[in-house]
């Protein structure tokens, strides 16, 4: 399999049954609906920003913000702009999870700090706090005011499951955007479900039974990329013997999804940002221009704010991405999914009998976890424990089970076996056997901490991304990687 099949897959989206909702409560069965039945409303606190220094002089502004995701920089296409050429284009963001907030330095100049302390993730500020970036200060506070917003009956998304009010909320947010079809930018932690997500948009939307091409931006070499998405002509360089169309010719009419755009390499940018501003693309080696008529998705589980801060990624592209973006919520902040999500994956096992492994208890201590891999993490241990049992550990510290792991990893903290020498075999042959047996053991066990997470595990490894796939590949792991 060549890079270009590696990472782009394309498939046919079969339109959901067209079955009513199902608001009941969680269930073994994962509900199907089409059509989001209308929810509760639910009452949110408005969020108050007050300015009291901008650009070191006093001020009195303030600011009633409806939305838990508030950015803060000089820019104007922040929530709140402060005049402060001390202040970062994009300096911070606030989130609010559940009562308290979330601050994020995305990468400013000069740092953000509170009473004195420079932060870069603070969680838990409470209300009433001061936020000191550059020569401004801001203070927040919640308001009197509420805002009122939509709150799913239903516990599911079709394939998306989700109990918590953040999922509930999320749900009728994915319901419009589905429905009014518009390029869209998905942003979440790795495993939060963000291809889910976009699958669903696409099941839910007209070009549900038109193509979805979905191109793997981070793992595509970037001297591939152009060709990858625009295409090529015979001969426009090494390799290619035939003419190709790209992924964005290949889903004229459907949908294609940029998966992991962060990765997107600095000089294909501009490229990009042409072609989903005139819906047109060039081959690579060929003059002429091709209408497509697609509708793009794109996820990132970077902060692309940071990534524009520190010159990654173009400001231009960025915007034209994030006119409509949806946020997915990581798993520690929605731990009343974890239930639900167990009973999910059990039953997509075919281990429903295998409930009794997760009485209680054991849901609470799962509670207490954090999940850093998020829900493919939840998956992997679910699936463990029913092969497992009781003794499946979770989390990456824990250790992990011989029988858990992709085929060939050695467990981890015991002495490797030394291999006995095969004099039987030429000494060659010998040595590349045993380079063979430790890759696979290597890159089993670094697939088993990554949660089957490629980037993570490439970062982990130092190893290029690409070549990492590629050895996945050579010793049959990639599926193990692909999985999920
Ligand atoms: N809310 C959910 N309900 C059911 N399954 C979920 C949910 N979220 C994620 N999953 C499952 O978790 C796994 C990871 O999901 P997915 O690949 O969509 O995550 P992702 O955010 O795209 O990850 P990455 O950034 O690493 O590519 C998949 O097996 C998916 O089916």
């Amino acid at each position: 399999m060549d890079e270009h099949r590696l990472a782009r897959k394309m498939a046919r989206m079969p339109r959901p049954p067209a079955t009513p909702d199902d608001p009941g409560p969680p269930s073994l069965a994962a509900s199907t609906e089409p059509r989001m039945a209308k929810g509760e409303v639910l009452a949110v606190p408005r969020l108050e920003l007050c300015v009291e220094r901008e650009a070191g002089k006093p001020a009195s502004r303030v600011m009633v913000l409806d939305g838990d995701f508030i950015r803060i920089g000089s820019h104007q296409s922040n929530d709140l702009v402060l005049a402060d050429r001390a202040v970062s284009r994009f300096h911070c963001i606030l989130e609010r999870v559940k009562s308290t907030f979330r601050l994020t330095d995305v990468g400013s100049l000069n740092g953000t700090t509170i009473a004195g302390v420079r932060v870069r993730d603070a969680d838990a500020i409470l209300p009433e706090c001061r936020i000191e970036l550059g020569e401004s200060v801001v203070r927040i506070r919640d308001a009197d005011a509420v805002a009122e917003t939509e709150l799913a009956r239903a516990v599911s998304f079709g394939a998306l499951q989700g109990v918590s009010v953040p999922m509930r909320r999320l749900f009728p947010v994915l319901d419009r955007v589905a429905k009014s079809a518009p390029d869209v930018l998905i942003e979440g932690e790795n495993g939060t479900g963000k291809e889910v997500i976009a699958t669903e948009l696409v099941q839910r939307g007209a070009r549900a039974d038109k193509p979805l091409v979905i191109v793997d931006c981070g793992a595509i070499s970037p001297s591939l990329i152009e060709s990858e998405l625009f295409g090529h002509v015979r001969g426009s360089f090494t390799g290619a013997t035939r003419d190709r169309a790209g992924a964005f010719e290949e889903a004229d009419g459907g949908t294609v999804f940029l998966d992991e755009i962060g990765e997107l390499p600095l000089e294909m940018q501009p490229k990009l940002l042409r072609a989903l501003a005139s819906r047109e693309v060039r081959r690579l080696g060929e003059s002429r221009v091709r209408k497509v008529d697609i509708r793009v998705i794109a996820a990132t589980n970077r902060r692309l704010e940071r990534e524009v801060n520190s010159g990654r990624f173009r400001e231009d592209l960025y915007y034209r991405l994030s006119v409509l973006t949806v946020r997915v919520p990581p798993l520690r902040e929605r731990k009343e999914d974890i239930g639900l999500l167990v009973h999910c994956f059990l039953n997509e096992l075919g281990a429903v009998d295998k409930v009794h492994l997760f009485p209680p208890e054991v849901i609470e201590d799962m509670k207490r976890y954090d999940w850093p891999g998020n829900v493919r993490e939840l998956r992997n241990y679910v699936e463990r424990r029913v092969v497992l049992g009781e003794g499946a550990a979770m989390g990456a510290a824990a250790p992990p089970e011989r029988s858990a792991a992709p085929q060939g990893a050695a467990p981890q903290g015991a002495a490797p076996e030394e291999p006995a020498a095969n004099i039987e075999m030429p000494f060659k042959e010998a040595k590349d056997a045993i380079i063979d047996q430790f890759e696979r053991r290597y890159l089993a066990a670094l697939l088993e901490w990554s949660n089957g997470n490629v980037s993570r595990a490439a970062r982990k490894a130092g190893l290029d991304r690409m070549y990492l796939h590629r050895l996945l590949q050579r010793h049959g792991l990639r599926r193990a990687a692909a999985l999920d």
